[in-house]
């Protein structure tokens, strides 16, 4: 009798071992993405990642023809997806393919804050008693079309406008300049003031260098430890320390919304003085980050491209009225952005085609369940999922042989080729969709309309572009900087020399549509 209990429950016991093991791991039989092997055994693709950088993506992608595939690392395991339906379905499952939890160690880490401030956002992450990652909700309400957003874009763009004119001069006298450390500089002026008001604490010239020092240190500063990242962290202070000062002052008062709901809602989480400071220089991050490289490449395109240039101008001047002012007399162009999407196609097509070719962001998630991808594969808890935007911009089954030569008719109407909405990842996808892209899409607009109208651009060397490469890109971006500054002489058209300009732009509605999420929206 006791021999038949002890089976009994040793039988049971053996179930349960099983079904909690064998079945949850092969009783759907879904496998996981295929592994791919490398010459070098455990280390080879984080060696690829490191020797590679960008380029290692395009060549599994190339050498596997595989939606997602699995990338075995020292202690962990990564899968790599390469294909835009895969990528939805990823997005689909936000809660249990989830990016929080990245994120919250991530900023962390970035931005130097304690120890205290991770318990927060760990706690905050519980997927049964956190609002899982409620704090950044404040972000993208302020940043979504509405008033917080109009009064941002009306303050940048009226900054855009008056250093537009600080560069008006005869055409005789044309100024030469360093082209993207020149938009970064005043990108990151007209930015800041729109975004922190009167007491902008990057006003002081020591601040900026130190943030744009601190932006170059980010790979080491995340996988090193900070004494290994002592320039990074100690640029990293300069700038947490301004905003301390800021923030102890009350200068935040006087700011746009955006920065007084981030602040009230990190108040409400229960974080320090010292770690809203270090979060600050991250959020400065993802505003400042990407905006002057899209500039760049799309002028560069622009003004490198005669026929581009030409309807470009043909567009905006149809966009744009003239009156005379009574007082002056002088004649007024007002630009309004509102008709860019409608009327200038080129120009709309241009901006794409520019940050497709320079998207180099990875967007991550964490398997936080296993999880089943269309029924097909099955991705199992603990991994990370990386979605890397250069396979798929640069993927000639989507955009064609000509995937890597700027095609300033690629976006167009007029293109044949129609590309899948979604197949357009600058901006990344699903709930992680930039909340900014309202933002910086107007300020490329502005700097791009007035820059084509009101001036020739052409190398200061008298010869033809010459492209940089983004070898040495920093892979902490999502748009790459050039590794090389291109100088550039500026001079004013003739035809545009007696009168005074303005930009303007919508009060009601996002400008522009040109993620999938947004086409969508507006169907
Ligand atoms: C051309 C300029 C920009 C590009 C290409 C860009 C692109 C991106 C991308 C790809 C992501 C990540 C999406 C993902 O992982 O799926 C992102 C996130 C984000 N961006 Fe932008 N961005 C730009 C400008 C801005 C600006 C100007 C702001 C703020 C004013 C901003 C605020 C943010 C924030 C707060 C996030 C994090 C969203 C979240 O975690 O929920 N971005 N951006």
């Amino acid at each position: 009798m006791q021999l038949a209990f002890a089976l009994t429950v040793a039988t049971c016991i053996i179930i349960a071992i099983w079904h909690k093991f064998w079945a949850r791991k092969h009783g759907d039989r879904r496998p996981e993405p295929p592994v791919i092997p490398t010459y070098i055994p455990i280390f080879g693709h984080a060696f690829g990642m490191i020797w590679y950088k960008k380029e290692y993506y395009k060549q599994l992608r190339d050498k596997c023809h595989l939606p997602i595939v699995t990338l075995p690392l020292p202690g962990s395991k990564i899968y790599a997806a390469f294909s835009v339906p895969i990528i939805q379905a990823i997005q689909k499952h936000s809660k249990t393919l989830a990016f929080q939890p990245i994120q919250a160690k991530f900023s962390v880490k970035l931005c130097g804050a304690s120890k205290d401030a991770l318990r927060i956002l760990k706690k905050d992450m519980d997927p049964e008693n956190g609002t899982y990652g409620n704090i950044y909700v404040s972000m993208h309400k302020a940043l979504n079309p509405g008033e917080t957003l109009n009064e941002l874009n009306r303050a940048m763009i009226s900054r855009v406008c008056d250093f537009v004119d600080t560069i008006q001069r005869p055409p005789a006298e044309s100024i030469n300049v360093n082209l993207a450390e020149w938009l970064r500089h005043h990108l990151t002026a007209a930015t800041t003031d729109a975004v922190y008001g009167p007491h902008n604490p990057f006003r002081d010239q020591a601040v900026e260098k130190a943030f744009w020092i601190f932006e170059r240190e980010i790979p080491k500063l995340i996988f090193l430890p900070d004494w290994l990242a002592l320039r990074g962290a100690r640029n990293r202070k300069v700038v947490a320390d301004a905003f301390k000062r800021y923030f102890l002052s009350g200068h935040h008062d006087q700011a746009s919304g955006l920065v007084k709901d981030f602040y009230a809602s990190e108040i409400e989480y229960g974080f320090s003085m010292s770690d809203r400071s270090l979060f600050e220089v991250g959020h400065a991050l993802a505003v400042l980050g990407n905006t002057s490289s899209a500039v760049f490449w799309l002028v560069f395109y622009v003004f490198s491209s005669p026929e581009a240039l030409q309807e470009i101008r043909q567009e905006v001047s149809t966009i744009m009225t003239t009156s005379i002012n009574e007082a002056s007399g002088k004649k007024e162009y007002i630009v309004d952005l509102r008709k860019v999407n409608a009327s200038c196609p080129t120009l709309v097509s241009c901006f794409r085609e520019a940050i497709r070719l320079h998207s180099i962001g990875i967007s991550l998630r964490q398997v936080c369940k296993d999880t089943v991808l269309n029924d097909t594969y099955r991705l199992d808890k603990d991994a990370m999922v990386l979605m890397p935007t250069i396979a798929i911009h640069t993927d000639p089954a989507l955009w064609g042989d000509d995937v890597n030569s700027f095609n300033y008719r690629r976006f167009h109407h007029s293109n044949p080729r129609k590309i899948p909405p979604a197949a357009f990842r600058s901006f990344g996808g699903g709930t992680t969709l930039c909340p900014g892209r309202h933002f910086a899409t107007t300020q490329i607009m502005a700097w791009t309309t007035m820059l084509v109208m009101r001036f020739d651009v052409e190398p200061a060397t008298g010869g033809p572009w010459v492209q940089p490469t983004t070898e040495n890109a920093n892979l902490a971006n999502v748009m790459a900087m050039p590794d090389n500054d291109i100088e550039v002489k500026i001079t004013s058209r003739e035809e545009c020399q007696n009168g005074t300009w303005r930009v303007i732009a919508s009060d009601k509605e996002a400008m522009f549509s040109i993620t999938a999420e947004d086409l969508e929206e507006k169907k």
